[in-house]
């Protein structure tokens, strides 16, 4: 089976054309090929499909199989793709989700090579938006949760997917993301468990986030996760409704909470990073 190895901000996933591949077993598939040892080793598997209703379709499964709505980080890896490889040669691309359908801005250097690429990410669903709540969402703003003796209070967003982020006042980059992390992913009040978001202010445009991601643990980076502490951020009067630059481990993303048509977007990078062959079987 033809693969290629893709990242975004260092979230890394294995992409699979399924314009020419066939993919039957999808999450056993994940859970093989996440492995850093015994597969190719990646935070994931994303199958690009043909669809009815868009450009194309993204599927994407977590390293335990399990399958999420949305991931903000692989739309934009996707829309690549389908751009520099001439499967859907256009600047404005529909991609289909179990979140919906979303449509990215393909942003082009002098050879017509995407570089950055800009994904219309819809509203944030939350309690505070007033929007009605979809099925996975958290059903509340505020929440205030303990773990090993340490009390956080978390804003829950749903991007499609469920996060909840907490604002702390520790440096982020000594904070033990997975030993809190590993906790709240499970805990009762989210019933398909949830992305954690751990975050620190440097100003009111400038955050920086590191992630603990259901299914998954720490990664570099969460496209969706970014957009969550964006919307968090601003519902908590921190931040304005203006360009905001997040800063990950892996690299930094540029989110706006629009309240023209009340949509978030996002703003990175996406790069291959090899093609190869996987032996499956
Ligand atoms: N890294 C992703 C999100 C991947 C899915 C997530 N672990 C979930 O289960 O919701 C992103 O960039 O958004």
């Amino acid at each position: 089976m033809k693969f290629t190895k893709m990242q975004g901000c260092g979230n890394d996933y294995v992409y699979i054309n399924c314009f020419d591949e066939t993919v039957s077993a999808p999450a056993e598939l994940a859970r093989k090929i996440s492995d850093r040892h015994f597969g190719i080793g990646s935070d994931g598997l994303v199958l690009i499909t043909p669809s009815q209703n868009a450009d194309c379709c993204m599927r994407m499964f977590n390293p335990d199989g399990s399958e999420s709505e949305m991931c903000g980080n692989a739309i934009r890896c996707v829309a690549k793709y389908v751009y520099d490889r001439n499967i859907i040669h256009k600047k404005q691309i529909a991609i289909e989700t179990l979140a919906g359908i979303k449509f990215i801005t393909v942003n082009t250097d002098e050879n017509d090579t995407a570089r950055t690429l800009t994904v219309d990410m819809g509203a944030p669903i939350t309690e505070a938006t007033e929007i009605p709540v979809i099925a996975n969402a958290s059903p509340v703003k505020d929440l205030s949760l303990s773990a090993h003796g340490r009390d956080f209070t978390f804003t829950c967003v749903s991007m499609g997917n469920p996060h909840a982020v907490t604002f702390i006042n520790d440096d982020v980059s000594l904070f033990d993301v997975e030993r809190f992390g590993s906790v709240f992913e499970k805990d009762n009040h989210f019933p398909h468990k949830a992305n954690i978001e751990f975050v620190n202010v440097l100003s009111p445009t400038h955050l920086k986030m590191r992630v603990w991601e259901r299914g998954t643990g720490e990664t570099l980076a969460c496209g969706t996760g970014t957009c969550a502490t964006v919307a968090a951020a601003c519902l908590n009067g921190i931040s304005p409704h203006e360009a905001v630059k997040v800063d990950l481990l892996g690299g930094q993303l540029i989110i706006e909470w629009n309240m023209e048509d009340g949509h978030i977007y996002m703003t990175g990078p996406a790069e291959f990073t090899f093609d190869g062959e996987y032996y499956y079987g």
